[in-house]
């Protein structure tokens, strides 16, 4: 684990001693936009184009900020117009990498070793923390995007002319509900369970662990009352919360501390959780080895031995019972 500083790599763990132990999470600085036609989106620069072949994705499969891009992918018929290179499972001392022994499909492009590499091809003196996803331009040989909640949106619409697939999770006229859940869910839940796993000080993971749970609370009750989380539409909302979701039981529970209760023990969103996971295509994004292999294996402040569980033992395939919400 390490961060780009003026392009030069330095291997070190999240500071939280600034912060009383809590752990803070930085914003991606890359920013552009995939649109349809090349015109600049809502931040950086225009001039990404929506083209067969053209962009080029990276991702963990452990992560639940890149699996939100693969889920778009598949959704959006883009596997044939948007090659993936994923990185191993493993994230130590160089941060990810393109190890093959543990996971990682190689880096189709480059060939590089280490996903830093890529950053400081994009720029060769970046400062900052290196991430998955990536969208990188083969064209201009830049990143597009380090976000995937931005690279989720670009998928959902601007290659709609090249599939002639229009289907939309992000619907004008549920812009403003998605936000608003997106924003709870967001802070409590994706980014929430990080808070209480990467906290240093007791007070910052209690204070992390219950908002984690009040906020499945409020979730479990919303989803006993519609099946999806803004009604009848399955939408971007419901994948971005299905990523953290999917991963509770196996690693949020254990490895990060939040554990009042399995996810497998809030009837609602267990089974909404197994309707996602059974939606066509789905379940080849879920990948629990690089899942629990990255968590227990990379977090060695967190779980020294490096030694991953062999549970929990879930069929996440039992037919669901969400037909009549
Ligand atoms: N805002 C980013 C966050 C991505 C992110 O934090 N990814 C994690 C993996 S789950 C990562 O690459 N961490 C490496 C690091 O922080 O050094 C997004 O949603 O795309």
């Amino acid at each position: 684990m390490g961060v780009l500083v003026n392009g030069q790599w330095q291997d070190k763990w999240y500071d939280t001693q600034k912060s009383g132990g809590e752990f803070k999470r930085e914003a991606a600085q890359l920013r552009n936009w995939v649109t349809a036609d090349g015109s600049p989106g809502p931040s950086g620069d225009g001039g990404f184009a929506a083209e067969s072949g053209r962009y080029h994705l990276y991702v963990s499969l452990a992560c639940p900020w890149a699996h939100r891009t693969l889920i778009f992918r598949k959704l959006k018929g883009l596997e044939s117009h948007i090659p993936v290179s994923v990185v191993s499972y493993l994230m130590l001392e160089d941060g990810w990498t393109f190890d093959k022994d543990t996971g990682s499909s190689g880096d189709a492009l480059f060939d590089q070793s280490f996903l830093h590499q890529l950053y400081t091809r994009n720029k060769a003196d970046y400062s900052g923390r290196v991430t998955v996803p990536v969208l990188w331009d083969t064209h201009s040989n830049r990143i597009v995007s380090n976000e995937s909640a931005e690279i989720i949106r670009m998928f959902n619409s601007a290659f709609n002319e090249l599939t002639g697939n229009e289907r939309d999770f992000y619907p004008e006229a549920l812009a403003g509900e998605i936000d608003d859940i997106n924003a709870i869910v967001y802070d409590n839940i994706n980014n929430g369970v990080y808070k209480a796993g990467f906290a240093t000080s007791q007070e910052a993971y209690e204070a992390a662990y219950d908002n984690v749970f009040a906020t499945l609370d409020a979730l479990e009750d919303r989803l006993a009352r519609q099946r999806y989380l803004v009604g009848k539409h399955l939408t971007e909302a419901d994948w971005r919360l299905f990523t953290s979701l999917i991963r509770f039981d196996a690693v949020y529970h254990g490895h990060f501390k939040c554990n009042r209760q399995k996810l497998s023990e809030f009837p609602h969103l267990f089974e909404y959780v197994k309707e996602l996971y059974q939606y066509p295509g789905i379940s080849e994004t879920v990948d629990f080895t690089h899942i629990k292999g990255h968590y227990y294996g990379s977090h060695r402040t967190i779980n020294p031995t490096a030694v991953v569980p062999k549970g929990p033992d879930l069929d996440w395939l039992i037919p669901h019972q969400r037909e009549g919400v």
